[in-house]
This record gives structure tokens, C-alpha cells and sequence, in this order.
């Protein structure tokens, strides 16, 4: 470099550190030049003979930003006296802007302007740019993506499930699997492709107390996702926070400026109990607004068209605070049928706006499925009286859906969405899913005691001991002492025992520990969370651990106790629902062996006559049953009685009961859950998506896409046992640069297979924080824009110039329209020569990888000024050639969009026409935010996002 080179008022950039921005020529001594950074304020001097700076000469064309904000286009450049000029437009005139007067920050953020700067790179990163790209694009048109790398296991009905809500824009649905069959897992999928493609951002599970800590661990290990408990204590510290710092800027502003908690964090797990106790909270539940809500158990949602109750208000309120719902529970109708339709209007009040319809609709599923089976069989043709009915049933829409392409599946999904609760509501069952191991009831009939005579019917006689001393009862009551004796005769397999009240269980445990000498723990209501947690986990340890938990009714829910398969049920509980629920907790995922349900109940009391209604009457022991609550409404009068004690009724309740049993099941075997069994699992759509998934997380691609990049970013990878590696920071490692790896490293492992066993390490996905962290930052940054290669290949002669280029698809659009969903980020490669001969196709990405060896920087900054013309040259060739790949991307775009939002805004269209309360706002909106993504896709653009200039030696 010559001294004559530099002038003061030149701008210049240094390629060590590309975040000091444009530096100013401000003097020269000797062979030294110095150099200012108005953007961070510094001054640096630097040996003229090797100073890391490029001059930084702007072309026509090109966007320049003077200090004081303007921004023109370059149209003309002159040199005067050393410094330039440039004649730049504003718009309306041409003004002359000396190079001295130009802002101090720069961002070049075309690749082409980088390399001229001297901020390129080596070989490597522009091929790890390359691949980024390349991986995002297949992974976001994928099926596979948003459910790769989850710690689970791929079982069709949940995979199918996850993606059919997860894909939906805001979905509202109700997970109603049977108990056990992995609600929790199928929410936590949701939740995890939402939050990985950007459908949703803010997530808040709401669930009893007693499963706060279960969601919390699930949610971790399984989804890699973060959630923040908020209860009393942690709301409160927050708000005194706000008092400390905040309270005089809330005294000047009002309340609007205070602290809410809730927004703190993005992710949050909170109880509903808090949420109802707490008005506060919950106003700022509401205001912090949310993408995601899910709530467990959601059958506490009791609602009456008289009352609701405080629990369903609470998330009313809420759910208008949410875009989406998922409602969990695995008994829908355990409070009854008017709460049932109550939670489904909450998720979808277009279609469910009346209770009265909604009975009646159920009269009509068995027809209904007779049609969808014949569509089913006969998918080439609709006979003339099934046509009529559809008529019936889908009015003018049957012209439209029958025009379609995919008619005979149109017209289906039309019918359970219109008369079933087709989109919202999701089932699967034992019966379906099978493969889970057999229930074995085992009565212990015991005489009943003198001092429960008082006591022995109506609901009070299926728990009498709650009316006696504890002392009485712990020496009296046989079940105690045969509790006592099976618990020994059973050591050392693990037994869940459940009874209804917390005051049971507390002296029962009491009385097992002290006096019997079996190690138990107690789980129920009056422990802390901390307490619970402790409790179920001494129960889980296999070594140490307790043989018996003893829990009251709160341990019918929700809790996985699947690693014992012996239940023992102290008394019974009125309402059928609540008995699945109970023994749902062993029988569920993972349970290997026979359930045995040990039933010790008390002779001649309601005890009895409930053990044979149970039994003999619904078969909810040995059967998961889910008309039980259907048919306690049939005959509960006659229930009633026999339960006060008219036993000579028993027998007519059980006939009767059996009788109603097999009716409900054979009419919604035939209708309402036959449809609902249709939509709740296509087993070949789940087993292309699994195959997929599968595919992608089998590949060595994610290891291979990781080392190279931890290469470059100075990450190191040990070899720990076959699948895994130890992750470490490197010598060259800067903090930070890669989401989640500790000082001390991580091991992980690349198979699903081992990371089901070994908890302890990482499981490797596309979809893990880290890897996406890393392409994120890779795609965000300038890391590989420009590159610098040699070549030596005997066909091309010295001195040739080759540019490779890649391009991605912009859209810059507001991030509520999602357009990522339509347009995918679709790289397009190309290779020319100055000549702008297109050579893509005779050297392709893989090869000029092999071929290309690193430029000595050194010398790659002296070639760099003399290549420029050329490189420029070869730039406008290859955005010539992409520009017609753009229009295809558009087309295909629009034509997604039209297939999500057609149908939407016709469904809608079809339910205003039974249902008034739908608004044609409601339906504009859609139209409008169709109206929009398709302007913005119109915008849509290929940018230029790397280029990798290649001289041949
Ligand atoms: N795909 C899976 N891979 C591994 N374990 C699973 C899978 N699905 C479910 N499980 C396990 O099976 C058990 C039951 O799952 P989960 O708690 O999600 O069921 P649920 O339907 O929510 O149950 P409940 O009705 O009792 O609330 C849990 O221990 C869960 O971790």
C-alpha cells in the first residue's frame, strides 16, 4: 500500500473489525495513517504497510446514508483532489455528497460490497452458508419439520394428531385420547411446531397445582422448551421489583406503565387454582395476551346455561386473550354434556353457538357415518340418495366440494366439521390404538364393622370413615388391616392406593409407616408442590424408594405412575369418569405388564352395590368405558335408591345398566365415535409423517452440518460411545456464539433410540436449540457472504474468473401474516463466468467444494481491488439469470395461500348461514389478511446471499 493512496477525508473500513463502522482519513505521519470511527468513537493509527482497511467506493446504483440520516442513490462518482464525490439522488434531485460528509455505521450487507470491503471469508463458511440455506429450505417444506428431535416415542396417533392441529394458524382443540394415551405429549408436540416455525411466540399452560411440576419436567426433557413457573410467590416478587424500580415512574404515569408480571417471560406454567384465587393475576394473565394457551384437565370446567363456574370463567376470560386453544382432558363429559358443549364453543363458537342444536346434531352421527363409509368405500362415485342427504346436510356447498379434486375427502371433512365435532375435537382410543396390556379387577369383599352400621348407604357409605375418629376407623375398619397385609404379601412391587379425601390418606399413610412398617409416602392437597413432588419421586425410586404411595383423589390425575401395576382402590368414587381417571394412572404409555385393580369393599353398604355397578353393570374395570356418566344419567334414579339401601333393586340396576352400556356403545360405536375416530388418526398420513421424521433424524446430515460449523466456530466435537460426542468450546471459541454449550461442555447423542434411555445426554436434532441457534445465526449474520477460492482445473486457463452465486427468497411482510408457510426460503445457485456463461450445471456446488482450495488472505486483499470491475460484472450477469426463477416461487406461493385461506373463508361462509352470531367482519378479516399476504408475496424479491469469487491458478 502507498502512502500516496491514503487522503484525508477518505473512507475506508478496517476487515479485523468490521464493527467500526466507515473510518475517515484524519492524518498521516511518516508511514503511519489514522484513522476515525465516528460510529463508536474512536481513533486508531495503523502502519501504512500493512493496514488492514479497504477503501470503500460506492457504485451507481448503490444506496449510500449521510451522518445526518438522508439517503440517496448513487447515479455518478467523481474523484476530486483524492476524495469523492458522488452524485447521489434523493428522489427528486440530483445533490453532490463528498465522501467525508457519509454516515459513520455501515452495514454492507451485499455480498459483493463485503468482499470489496475485505470482509470476506474462508472457503468453509461460504460453503457453511450455503448448506444453512440449503437445510432451511428443506426443512421448512418439509412435513417432517416442526416434529424432529422431540425425546419421544413415534406413536402414530400422536403424530398425526400434532400435526394436524400444529399446522393450523392459531388452532382452538380439544385433545381428548383416552387416559394415558399421551395428551401431554401431543400438547408439548404442538406447542414445540408452533414455537420452531414461528406460528406462535407467547405460550401459557395452565394446569391443576398438582401437575405443575410434571409439565415443567415433561416439557424440558422431552421438547427442549423452557417454561417459567408463575405462582403467588414468584407474581409477587415481580411485582415488588416494579415497586422498587418503577413505583415513582408509575406514580408519574399511572398504572398503564406497571410491572405485569406475565410478560416477563414468554413461556409460562401456572396453576388454575392461582388464577381463580387471584384477580390480579388473572387481569394480567388476560393483558399479556398470549399465541398458545393450553389447559389440562379441562373437565374441572364446569358450565350450566344458569352458572358457570369460577374455574371456566377464568379461562373464558382467557381464551379470548388467546389465539389458540388446546384443551385437554380425557373425560369430556365427566361433569356432563352441557360443560362438554360449553368448552367446545370456547374453542369454536362459530360452529357450536347452541346447546339445543347440538343435542340434536348427536341424532344424527349414525346417518351420517353410514355416508361417509359408503363415500369412504366407493370413492369414484356418490349415489343418487347419498347426494340427496349430503344435500340435506351441506346445502349449496355440495356443488363446490363435489367439483374439487379430492371431492369424496372434501365432502367427509365437510361433514364432520359441520355435524360432528370434526376439527376441534380429537379421540383415540385403547380400542383403536391397542397393543396395551389387560386390567384385572380383584374384589376383596370384608365384612362390614358396628361402627359404620350408621352409615352404610347413599353416597356417605362409600367413605364412612370420614364420619368416625381416626383412631376408630385405623382399628376397626377391616380394609385396613387387609390394606396392610396385601401391601406385605405384594413387596416389593410398587402399589398405588387411592381414596377420595386427603384426611384418609394422611392417616392411612400415617398408620402404614409408623405401625406396619411399610415404606410409604402420602400424596394430597395439604402438601406443598415441593412436598407432592418429593413424595411421587420417592415413590418412583426403584432402589430406596417408598413400595406404596397412598394418594387422595388429586393422585387420580394426571400423574404417571405407569412403573407399578398394582392399584389399590380404598374406596370407590361415585362417578364413573373419575374411576378411568383413577386407574389411567397405571394404564397408560409404558405400562408392560397386567394392570391388577385390588377392590376391598365393605359387605352390605354401597360399597358393594357400587363394585357391582361398576363391574358387572359399566365393565369400567377391566375396560376403559366411556359412556359411564352417560348411562349414570340414564339410571340414576334407580342408582340412587339401590345405593340408599333398597338392594333388592341391585340386580334390575345392574341388568338395566349393562343394557343401557351396550346400546350407547353400539350407537356411538356407530356414530359420534366413529366420525371422531375418523379425524383423530389417518394411520397412512401418520406413517408417511413418522417415515419422514424419521428420515430426517436418521440422516448423518445433522452431524455432518454441525461439525462443519463448529469448525468455524471453534466448537470442539470428542468422540463419548457409538451415536455420541462430547461438544466443547474450543481455543478459537468466542462465549455466546452457539445457544446453549456450557463452559464445560456437553455429551450428546444423535439417535432417538439412546436419547429414550439416557436422559442425561442432549438429544441432536434440526430441531434442537442449539443446531437452530447455529443456522440462525449462521443465515443472520455475515458470516460466508463473501468468499474468496482458488481453483486449479487444467480446462479453464490461468487467470479465469468463475462467481458463484446463491440467492434466497425476501419477503419483508408484517410477522402476524406468517409467510414463511408459502414461501419457503427456496436458495437458487448459479456459476457464470465474466462472459455471464451460465456454468451451474457443468460445476455443481459439491464439486467446486472439492476443488477449491483457501487464498492466503494476504493476497486475497491485494487481488480483491484489481478483480472488482469483473466481480461487478459477473454480479449483474448472475442477478440477470435468477431473476426468472423468481415468478414460478410467486405463483406457487399464491396458489398455497389460496389453498389454506379458500377454504376457511367458505367454511365460515357455510356456518354464517346456520349460525347468525358469525359476523362478516369475521369473515372480511380473513379476506383482508388474505388480501394481504398476497400484496406482500407480490413484494417478494431474491436477494443475493452469498458469493463465492473463484480465480484458477
Ligand atoms: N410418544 C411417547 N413416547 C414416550 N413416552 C410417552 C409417549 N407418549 C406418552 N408417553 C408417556 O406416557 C404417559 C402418559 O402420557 P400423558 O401424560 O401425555 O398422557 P395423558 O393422555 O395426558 O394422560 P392423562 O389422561 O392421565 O392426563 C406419560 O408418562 C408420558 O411420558
Amino acid at each position: 500500500m502507498e502512502t500516496s493512496e491514503f487522503v484525508i477525508g477518505q473512507r475506508w473500513v478496517s476487515h479485523n473489525d468490521a464493527a467500526l463502522g466507515l473510518g475517515i482519513v484524519t492524518g498521516m505521519a511518516g508511514r503511519r495513517v489514522t484513522l476515525g470511527f465516528p460510529a463508536v468513537d474512536e481513533e486508531r493509527t495503523y502502519a501504512i504497510d500493512n493496514a488492514p482497511l479497504s477503501r470503500i467506493i460506492y457504485q451507481q446504483g448503490e444506496e449510500i446514508e449521510t451522518y445526518d440520516g438522508e439517503k440517496l442513490i448513487v447515479r455518478a462518482v467523481e474523484e476530486v483532489d483524492g476524495v469523492l464525490l458522488y452524485h447521489a439522488d434523493d428522489g427528486e434531485n440530483i445533490h453532490p455528497v463528498s465522501e467525508v460528509k457519509l454516515a459513520g455505521s455501515v452495514n454492507f450487507s451485499a455480498p459483493h460490497q463485503r468482499l470489496f470491503a475485505g470482509q470476506f471469508d474462508r472457503n468453509g463458511a461460504f460453503r457453511l452458508r450455503t448448506a444453512t440455506l440449503g437445510h432451511q429450505d428443506r426443512l421448512r417444506a418439509s412435513e417432517a419439520q416442526g416434529l424432529i428431535g422431540a425425546r419421544t416415542r413415534h406413536l402414530p396417533h400422536q403424530i398425526y394428531i400434532a400435526h394436524e392441529v400444529a399446522r393450523r394458524h392459531a388452532p382452538r382443540v380439544l385433545l381428548a385420547d383416552e387416559v394415558g394415551l399421551g395428551k401431554t405429549i401431543e400438547a408439548g408436540l404442538i406447542l414445540h411446531y408452533q414455537l420452531q416455525t414461528g406460528r406462535a411466540h407467547r405460550a401459557l399452560i395452565v394446569v391443576p397445582d398438582s401437575l405443575i411440576h410434571q409439565w415443567l419436567v415433561e416439557m424440558l426433557r422431552r421438547f427442549n422448551l423452557h417454561f417459567s413457573i408463575i405462582d403467588q410467590g414468584r407474581y409477587d416478587d415481580l411485582k415488588d421489583q416494579e415497586d422498587d424500580v418503577d413505583a415513582l415512574v408509575n406514580h408519574i404515569f399511572g398504572d398503564d406503565t406497571a410491572v405485569n408480571p406475565f410478560e416477563s417471560e414468554q413461556l409460562v406454567l401456572c396453576s388454575l387454582d392461582f388464577l381463580v384465587s387471584s384477580e390480579q393475576a388473572r387481569r394480567d394473565a388476560m393483558a399479556a395476551g398470549w399465541d398458545l394457551m393450553v389447559v389440562d384437565e379441562a373437565h374441572h370446567l364446569e358450565w350450566s346455561p344458569e352458572q358457570a363456574s369460577p374455574e371456566y370463567e377464568v379461562v373464558e376470560d382467557l381464551s379470548d386473550a388467546s389465539q389458540g386453544l388446546l384443551l385437554l382432558t380425557a373425560t369430556p363429559e365427566q361433569v356432563g354434556m352441557a360443560s362438554h358443549f360449553a368448552r367446545l364453543r370456547l374453542l369454536d363458537p362459530a360452529r357450536f353457538h347452541d346447546l339445543e342444536t347440538f343435542r340434536q346434531e348427536e341424532s344424527q352421527y349414525e346417518a351420517i357415518n353410514q355416508v361417509v363409509r359408503r363415500l369412504q368405500q366407493n370413492p369414484e362415485s356418490v349415489a343418487e340418495d347419498d347426494r340427496r342427504e349430503l344435500e340435506k346436510w351441506l346445502g349449496d356447498e355440495v356443488d363446490e366440494l363435489l367439483a374439487r379434486n379430492d371431492n369424496h375427502q372434501a365432502l367427509i371433512d365437510a361433514l364432520l366439521d359441520r355435524h360432528g365435532t370434526g376439527r376441534v375435537l380429537f379421540r383415540n382410543t385403547r380400542a383403536a390404538i391397542q397393543g396395551f396390556p389387560e386390567r384385572e379387577v380383584r374384589p376383596e369383599p370384608l365384612p362390614c364393622p358396628e361402627l359404620y352400621q350408621a352409615s352404610r348407604y347413599g353416597t356417605a357409605g362409600l367413605t364412612p370413615e370420614l364420619s368416625v375418629p381416626e383412631e376408630q376407623w385405623l382399628a376397626e375398619d377391616p380394609r385396613v388391616a387387609w390394606l396392610e397385609k396385601k401391601l406385605t404379601g405384594l413387596r416389593p412391587a410398587k402399589v398405588v392406593v387411592i381414596c377420595a379425601s386427603a384426611e384418609t390418606a394422611m392417616a392411612l399413610e400415617h398408620y402404614l409407616q409408623l405401625r406396619a412398617g411399610i415404606r410409604s409416602a402420602a400424596f394430597h392437597e395439604h402438601l406443598s408442590l415441593i412436598e407432592r413432588d418429593r413424595a411421587a419421586a420417592y415413590f418412583a425410586d426403584t432402589e430406596q424408594g417408598a413400595q406404596a404411595l397412598i394418594c387422595s383423589e388429586i393422585g387420580s390425575e394426571g400423574r404417571n405412575f405407569q412403573f407399578a401395576h398394582h392399584l389399590v382402590l380404598f374406596d370407590l368414587p361415585a362417578n364413573p369418569d373419575l374411576l378411568e381417571q383413577r386407574i389411567g394412572r397405571l394404564d397408560r404409555i409404558g405400562q408392560a405388564e397386567r394392570i391388577d385393580i385390588h377392590v376391598p369393599y365393605l359387605e352390605g353398604t354401597s360399597q358393594e352395590v357400587q363394585y357391582h355397578w361398576f363391574h358387572e353393570g359399566l365393565n369400567a374395570f377391566e375396560e376403559s368405558c366411556s359412556v359411564g356418566v352417560a348411562v349414570l344419567d340414564h339410571v340414576r334414579d334407580q342408582w340412587q335408591a339401590t345405593l340408599d339401601g333398597d338392594t333388592a333393586a341391585q340386580s334390575k340396576l345392574v341388568a338395566d345398566t349393562a343394557a343401557e352400556t351396550e346400546r350407547l356403545k353400539t350407537l356411538l360405536h356407530n356414530g359420534r365415535d366413529a366420525l371422531i375416530e375418523l379425524n383423530s388418526c389417518r394411520r397412512e398420513v401418520a406413517d408417511d409423517l413418522i417415515a419422514a421424521v424419521e428420515q430426517e433424524e436418521g440422516s448423518t446430515n445433522v452431524r455432518d452440518y454441525l461439525i462443519q460449523a463448529f469448525d468455524i466456530l471453534g466448537v470442539d466435537v470428542e468422540d463419548h460411545s457409538e451415536h455420541a460426542d462430547v461438544l466443547k468450546p474450543g481455543e478459537q471459541y468466542q462465549a455466546g456464539m452457539v445457544n446453549g454449550l456450557p463452559d464445560d461442555g456437553i455429551t450428546v447423542t444423535w439417535d432417538r433410540e439412546q436419547a429414550l434411555q439416557r436422559e442425561d445426554m442432549a438429544f441432536m436434532s434440526w430441531e434442537h436449540p442449539m443446531v437452530t441457534g447455529v443456522m440462525d445465526s449462521v443465515s443472520s449474520s455475515g458470516l460466508g457472504k463473501a468468499a474468496l477460492a482458488n481453483l486449479s482445473v487444467k480446462a479453464l486457463p490461468a487467470g479465469t474468473l468463475l462467481l458463484e452465486a446463491v440467492f434466497a427468497v425476501h419477503c419483508p411482510a408484517p410477522e402476524s401474516l406468517q409467510l414463511t408457510r408459502y414461501l419457503p426460503v427456496s436458495p437458487v445457485r448459479l456459476v457464470v463466468d465474466v462472459n455471464g456463461r451460465d456454468l451451474s450445471t457443468a460445476l455443481p456446488h459439491e464439486r467446486l467444494n472439492e476443488l477449491c482450495s483457501n487464498i492466503r488472505r494476504r493476497t486475497a486483499q491485494a487481488i480483491v481491488p484489481k478483480i472488482r470491475a469483473e466481480v461487478e460484472t459477473m454480479v449483474d450477469h448472475v442477478e440477470t439469470l435468477a431473476e426468472p426463477n423468481l415468478e414460478p416461487l410467486r405463483e406457487q406461493a399464491l396458489q398455497r395461500l389460496e389453498d389454506d385461506f379458500g377454504p376457511e373463508v367458505r367454511r365460515l361462509e357455510a356456518l354464517q348461514k346456520v349460525n347468525p352470531a358469525i359476523r362478516d367482519e369475521e369473515i372480511d378479516f380473513l379476506r383482508q389478511q388474505q388480501e394481504a399476504a398476497r400484496e406482500a408475496i407480490g413484494h417478494a424479491s431474491l436477494a443475493l446471499e452469498g458469493i463465492r469469487v473463484i480465480v484458477t491458478s
